[in-house]
Parts: C-alpha cells; structure tokens; sequence
C-alpha cells in the first residue's frame, strides 16, 4: 500500500494551495467575453507589466495560447513558421498549427541547450523570389525555457547528454529578434516556463521577451496555478488574438475564478522557483551517483531532469517506473530507456531524499533478483 506520493510526473501536477483556493471562492467575475471579468483584467494588466507587453490575454491553456499567437501573425494562406524540431509547438500540440491553421511548419534542429543555429533559421527563410513555389515565412517560434531534451544519440557519454529545461540566453533570443526583422519576420516566444528562466539566469522576464513580438505564458506550471496561461503582446496582437481565441471555443464566462488563483500563484511562487531548480540540482546529483542511471548533472538548469536507463542497469525503464510507482514515485517515461522528472514547489527537499531511496532500491533491488540472492 502506498502511504506517501511524490509525484514528478511535470510541473502541471500542483493541486491549488489554500491560499489560490480561498481566492478562487471570493473572487469577482463578471463576463470574460465581453470583457467585464475584474478578476481577468486585473491578472492581464499585472501580465503585460511584467512582461513588457502593451496588452495581454488570459487562455485556458498554453497550447491555445500557441495556437492563438501562431494564427494571429501567419494570418493569409500559405504561411510558414520556423520552429525547432523538439519544440512543444510541433511535438506535443497534435500538430494544431497546421490542421486546425492551415500554417506550415519548417523545422530547424534544436541543438542540446534549447537553441536553433542562427544561420540555419536564417537559410530556412524561404526566399520571396520564389513565391510562385514556396510558402511564405512569416513567424519563427522560440522555446524558453526548451522542455524537451534532445534525443540521446547512442553512445553519448553523460557529459554529452542533455536535458530538459534549458535557458535561451538573453542574447541569443536578441540576436533571433533582429534576424526577423531584417526579414521583416515576428517572433513569438513560448514561454509556459519564462519564469523559471528568468530566475536562472537572473534575468527580469520582460528583458527575456523584449525582442519578442509575442509569448505564451503558462500560470499552470511552475507558478502552480490549477488553470491557464496569458499571452501576451500588442494591443493589436491581442485584439486579434481575443478574437481568435473565442473562434477556438477559449472564450469564457466568470474566468475571474481561475485568474484569482493565477494572481495568487503569480504573487506566491515565483520566488519559489529557485528552490525548485536546487531541488532539481540535488536530485540530479543523487540520481548519477546511481549505477544504471545515465545523465548530464551540468545541463540541469531549471526543474526538468531526463535520464537514461543504461544496460548495466539490468532493469528496463518501464519496470522502474512501475517499481518506483509502487513506491508512490511518479515519473514520465519518456521512450524505452529515458525517463523524466520535473521538480515543483510541492516536492519538499525529503521528498527528493526519499525519492533517490527508492531509486537505489528499485535499481539495486533488481540486480539481487537477477542473480537469485
Ligand atoms: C514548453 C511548453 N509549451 C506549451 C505547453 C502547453 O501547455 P498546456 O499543457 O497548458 O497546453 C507545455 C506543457 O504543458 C510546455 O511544456
Ligand atoms: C507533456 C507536456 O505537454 C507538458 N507540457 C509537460 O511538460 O508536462
């Protein structure tokens, strides 16, 4: 029977606190759609300050927020996005820019540390010259911080191997923001963890954003919000995006019940943050003390940690996790041999020591069976 869960499956588990709980009972609504909500316009006042942005725009998800941001810059038919080829956009949002936008995607390889090359974003601007035959770009999309980690090549030593969760540097994301304008691009970030970068690296999150023309950031991850993200950007931008996000089904009626929760997370958790990137750190080091384990401890630089099952470890993944399962561990598999952990502020520093137990167990534990002792 399993008496204590820690549960590390993503950041999207946090249940609400008290405090997002009470603020969810008292808070005032009014119509969102007709964009009376208090509640909503006080959450997206508050968000177009600290990113920087004229006007901002609460959405029921970060996908939507995506979605709504790609369609409002790739607007005409047979507009073209530049995107990483391990981006949220193109690998977990059931390729929505497309069958639901009509917006065709050029990918760029995302290098391990999150970003595309600048040169090759700039050879996948397809020239206008050649209109009659090509798509036209019109949008390239940034990922920070990048969830994904970029696959494993076979072989790779651990000092190698990525991992999920990297800052796109400030300068970086400046020098794409100029590519797109000498090509008369947007760029839009996604942003779901722009906080947890913005702590990283000790960079305020409007200065992380400034070259962008928009973003989508998640109140749900991280912060610990039960629902919901904002994007954010220009008052036209965002007209057009209210727009769009009511066509998609994402206009709501009394939202002020989720964006007072989101003030709260948005006021309580961001400072709390760093303390997940140090759990993250912690446990990062515990786990490649673990024989079996393969990862990059110095590519952990926020919450999210990928490893690798390796042969030695004479257990495959998936019996590990159900083996951690059993012991109220939760964990994302990720493919056959790598597994992901992501830290948020309602694993405590025990919750990680008990948690490497529990590896070591599972891990030691199979080795014993394998050799009947
Ligand atoms: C980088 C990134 N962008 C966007 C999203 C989408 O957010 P949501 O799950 O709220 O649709 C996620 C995950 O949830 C994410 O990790
Ligand atoms: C899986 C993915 O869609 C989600 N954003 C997560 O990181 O948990």
């Amino acid at each position: 029977m399993v008496t204590r869960t820690v549960d590390l499956r993503s950041d999207t588990v946090t249940k609400p606190t008290e405090a997002m709980r009470a603020a969810m009972a008292n808070a005032e609504v009014d119509d969102d759609v007709l964009s009376y909500d208090p509640s909503a316009l006080l959450l997206e006042t508050e968000m177009a300050k600290v990113t920087g942005k004229e006007a901002a725009l609460f959405v029921p998800s970060g996908t939507m927020g995506n979605l709504v941001s790609v369609l409002v810059h790739c607007n005409i038919r047979g507009s073209e996005v530049i995107l990483g080829n391990n981006c949220h956009i193109h690998i977990y949002e059931n390729g929505g820019i497309s069958t639901i936008g009509g917006v065709h995607p050029r990918t760029v390889k995302n290098n391990d540390d999150g970003t595309m090359d600048i040169d090759l974003i700039e050879a996948a601007i397809r020239d206008p010259r050649g209109e009659i035959v090509f798509p036209t770009t019109r949008l390239i999309c940034l990922e920070n911080t990048q969830a994904n980690s970029s696959v494993m090549s076979y072989g790779m030593i651990s000092n190698q191997c990525s991992c999920g969760g990297r800052c796109l540097s400030v300068e970086y994301t400046d020098k794409v923001g100029e590519l797109a304008k000498k090509h008369g691009l947007k760029l839009h970030i996604d942003g779901a963890r722009i906080f947890n970068a913005s702590i990283a690296l000790g960079v305020p999150v409007h200065r992380l954003l400034q070259a962008a023309d928009s973003a989508s950031v998640c109140l749900s991850k991280g912060l610990g919000a039960p629902v919901g993200s904002v994007i954010v950007g220009s008052k036209s931008f965002i007209a057009k995006a209210r727009i769009l996000r009511k066509t998609l089904g994402g206009g709501m009626r009394q939202v002020g019940i989720l964006c007072a929760a989101a003030l709260v997370a948005l006021h309580e958790n961001v400072l709390k943050l760093e303390d997940d990137h140090k759990k993250a750190k912690m446990l990062a080091e515990g786990l490649n003390q673990i024989k079996g384990l393969r990862l990059n401890v110095a590519a952990v630089e926020t919450n999210i940690i990928f490893f690798d099952v390796v042969e030695g470890a004479k257990i495959t993944a998936e019996k590990l996790c159900k083996n951690l399962e059993q012991h109220g561990i939760l964990v994302m598999q990720e493919s056959p041999v790598r597994i992901r952990v992501v830290l948020h502020h309602q694993i405590s520093e025990s919750d990680v020591q008990y948690t490497l137990s529990c590896f070591k167990q599972a891990l030691a534990g199979r080795v014993r069976e394998e050799n009947g002792n």
